[in-house]
């Protein structure tokens, strides 16, 4: 008994933290945010302010970008009334390739590249129009890739040598898959493809890719999205908490500072990181550490949700054919 303590509390971290120190890659960095362009797609509502207000108040120069002018101006006004410092501000809708081009070319060079627009409808699959299916994924995941196509050029041409950043808003959804979002993580587990297979290509830029996952947050968006959630949808994300969207903003700046790939924002966030870590970089060895020994923990806490949540939809589908009859 004792033996098998010493072994797994005292030799396993021995040898395993050295191992562990040598081989996480991409390294460990340092992502200054003074001083530095901060763009924020969706800037001027929810996550996406609280983050623009968060950068302003770090002494980064912040630009926002949004489709409705009206909004950008509030944005603005209300970003000038806490900080003192003016924001740039940009119409312009992720959809639209050349217009998000003419942007990035007005803004000038990025350093730290923040997608934080998006579009979320809760529905049955069977209830949604395709095209809010095609909308979704256009403004979600083409959106982003709209808006890296049109960074890229000049972010890797920069002649500043210090590292950058590109970081999605994703959302827990994009860890696991939701009933009444099938559009919606559609989008958000195709960020994480796509922010795996990107990281590899821009590493050797010093570009560091930050995937953020929030939990609810207290949004306009989301009072929006909230009027029609399915039973179910409100049942399993219940699962996890709510939080303020200028918590999810320091999370989401602590983590980019790290150049951090995953960044969970609660509790739940992390156990979800830890249960889907996969072949997701990790630069964090004492993460690292704690993602190979808990391994087995996740996964069944994992399967306890799942239990769960089947029952639920189970229980659901019962009443329901029990009022019809
Ligand atoms: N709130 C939540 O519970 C959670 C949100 N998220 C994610 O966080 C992100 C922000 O959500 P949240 O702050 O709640 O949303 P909001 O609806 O409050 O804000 C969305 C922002 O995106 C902009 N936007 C929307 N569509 C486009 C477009 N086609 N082109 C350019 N800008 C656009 C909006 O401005 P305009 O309409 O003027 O274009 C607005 O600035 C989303 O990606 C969402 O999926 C993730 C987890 C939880
Ligand atoms: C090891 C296992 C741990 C399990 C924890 C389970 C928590 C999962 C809950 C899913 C929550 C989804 C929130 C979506 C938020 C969002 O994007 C919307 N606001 C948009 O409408």
């Amino acid at each position: 008994m004792a033996d098998a303590f010493f072994s797994f509390f005292v030799l396993l971290p021995l040898i395993l933290l050295p191992i562990l120190y040598f081989i996480v890659r991409p390294r460990p960095v340092n992502i200054p945010i003074k001083n530095r362009h901060v763009f924020i797609t969706g800037g001027s509502s929810g996550i996406g302010l609280a983050l623009a207000h968060r950068a302003a108040a770090e002494g980064a120069r912040v630009s926002i970008m949004a489709r409705s002018l009206t909004k950008l101006e509030e944005a603005r006004n209300s970003i000038k009334n806490a900080t003192g410092i003016e924001v740039a501000i940009y119409a312009a809708d992720v959809q639209e390739y050349d217009a998000v081009k003419k942007v990035v070319d007005e803004a000038g060079p990025i350093d730290v590249l923040l997608l934080s627009h998006g579009v979320f409808y809760a529905s049955e699959l069977e209830k949604m129009e395709l095209s809010e299916v095609k909308f979704t994924l256009d403004v979600n995941l083409m959106g982003c890739l709209n808006m890296i196509k049109a960074v890229l050029p000049k972010m890797k041409n920069r002649k500043d040598p210090l590292p950058v950043s590109i970081a999605f808003v994703s959302s827990q959804a994009g860890q696991v898959g939701v009933y009444g979002y099938v559009a919606y993580s559609a989008s958000k587990f195709g960020l994480r493809g796509l922010a795996e297979a990107l990281q590899q290509e821009v590493i050797g830029d010093n570009i560091h890719v930050s995937l953020i996952f929030p939990p609810d947050t207290d949004t306009p968006g989301l009072v929006e999205g909230r009027k029609r959630r399915p039973e179910l949808t409100k049942i399993i994300i219940s699962s996890s908490g709510i939080m303020k969207a200028d918590e999810v903003a320091q999370k989401a700046f602590d983590g980019i500072r790290h150049g951090s790939f995953f960044i969970s924002c609660n509790l739940e966030g992390i156990a979800l990181s830890l249960a889907t870590a996969g072949l997701s970089p990790q630069r964090s060895f004492l993460m690292a550490f704690v993602e190979v020994v808990a391994a087995g923990i996740p996964r069944i806490v994992a399967l306890c949700f799942q239990c769960n949540w089947y029952r639920s939809i189970e229980k659901w589908h019962k009443e329901k054919k029990f009022n019809l009859s």
